[in-house]
């Protein structure tokens, strides 16, 4: 792994007129990882991979790609390169031409850019498709030209933004693990942008949860979905309750939260509560309860033990859990 393909982001800042987009981050990630920028719609991720790309210029702060700073540099001279989604391939262009465009962009030789173009086509297993044009391809294949698009420069770093978010959820999945599987083949440093807690967990190496232009938490996908560290990153990732204690607020996983029939003395680790909702969701069955504290929480249970003794909607009960799964919440 090249440590020169290693990015940090020192204090930067971008704003666009009166909006701060991107607020002061600190951001470092190693060589030949995947990170993963997470963050809800507006909350700064897209500004943060336009001014590592060189599509926006910071106002204030550094980037650096191993120890060149890159701050300032025009896009093409960075060491990165863009993967967009399958629908902005040029649709006039083959697929072979789409790939060697940048080549001729930079006034490579026409030969030496096919040349190289069909080599590409040929690792993403496209060899025999190079003279189609996109709209005569799968959604899967035209994603495979898209990265193919984005390596014939030979990057250090690949940045994605929102790179699945025009499949379907079928070609989404295996393409994700097609991605993955790129990376890893390739050692190379892959930032991608994405909404999705699922797609940030099934990818990264490092997730960058970002909320109104600052990093909220920077960690693995294990820490950052056992150890969330605010209540807005245990929400934004899902799967959790956070409930008020007498040590401020905590965080329990719904698959972690346990239902009882009998009424336990409220406190710390036990919520009487009323079941509202049972959805049926396959391998799990989703509860949705109710309490005095907490308008609305979820369990999950394992399919066989709710069909041991299954819950309605109106039935009382309490909900506990260990104090070893408890997580406090920073204020
Ligand atoms: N060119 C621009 N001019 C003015 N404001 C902008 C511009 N680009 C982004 N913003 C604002 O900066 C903030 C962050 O936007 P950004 O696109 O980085 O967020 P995001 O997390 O990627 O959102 P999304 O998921 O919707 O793309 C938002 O408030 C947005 O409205």
């Amino acid at each position: 792994m090249s440590p020169d393909a290693s990015l940090e982001l020192v204090h930067v800042t971008k704003r666009y007129g009166e909006t701060t987009a991107v607020d002061r981050i600190d951001l470092r990630i190693a060589a030949g990882s995947y990170c993963c920028l997470l963050g809800p719609s507006g909350c700064g991720k897209t500004s943060t991979l336009r001014m590592i790309a060189g599509h926006e210029i910071a106002s204030e702060g550094d980037i650096l790609l191993g120890a060149r700073n890159i701050t300032r540099l025009p896009a093409a001279e960075r060491g990165t390169a863009m993967m967009f989604q399958s629908y902005a391939l040029f649709p006039h262009l083959s697929a072979l031409d789409n790939v060697a465009f940048s080549l001729k962009m930079r006034g490579v030789d026409k030969a030496a850019r096919q040349k190289k173009a069909a080599d590409l086509l040929e690792r993403v297993s496209l060899g025999h498709l190079a003279h189609r044009k996109p709209t005569e391809m799968s959604g899967g294949q035209q994603q495979r030209v898209a990265l193919a698009r984005a390596l014939i420069t030979e990057p250090k770093v690949l940045l994605l933004d929102e790179p699945l978010s025009a499949l379907d959820p079928f070609l989404r999945i295996k393409m994700r693990a097609e991605l993955k599987g790129w990376q890893t083949a390739l050692g190379m440093t892959f930032v991608h942008v994405t909404h999705s807690q699922e797609e940030a967990m099934a990818l990264a190496d490092q997730v960058v949860v970002m909320s109104h232009g600052v990093i909220e938490q920077d960690c693995d996908p294990h820490t950052l979905f056992n150890a969330p560290r605010s209540e807005f990153v245990a929400k934004f990732i899902g799967g959790h309750n956070v409930i008020p204690s007498s040590r401020g607020k905590i965080a329990v996983r719904a698959d972690r939260t346990r239902l009882s029939r009998d009424a336990l003395p409220a406190g710390d680790t036990v919520l009487p509560a009323t079941v509202r909702g049972v959805e049926y969701q396959g391998t799990y069955v989703l509860l949705t309860l109710a309490s005095e504290p907490v308008p609305e929480f979820n369990v999950v249970l394992a399919e066989a033990e709710f069909d041991a003794a299954p819950w309605q909607p109106g039935d009382a009960a309490s909900a506990h859990w260990r104090a070893e799964d408890i997580h406090l919440l920073a204020a």
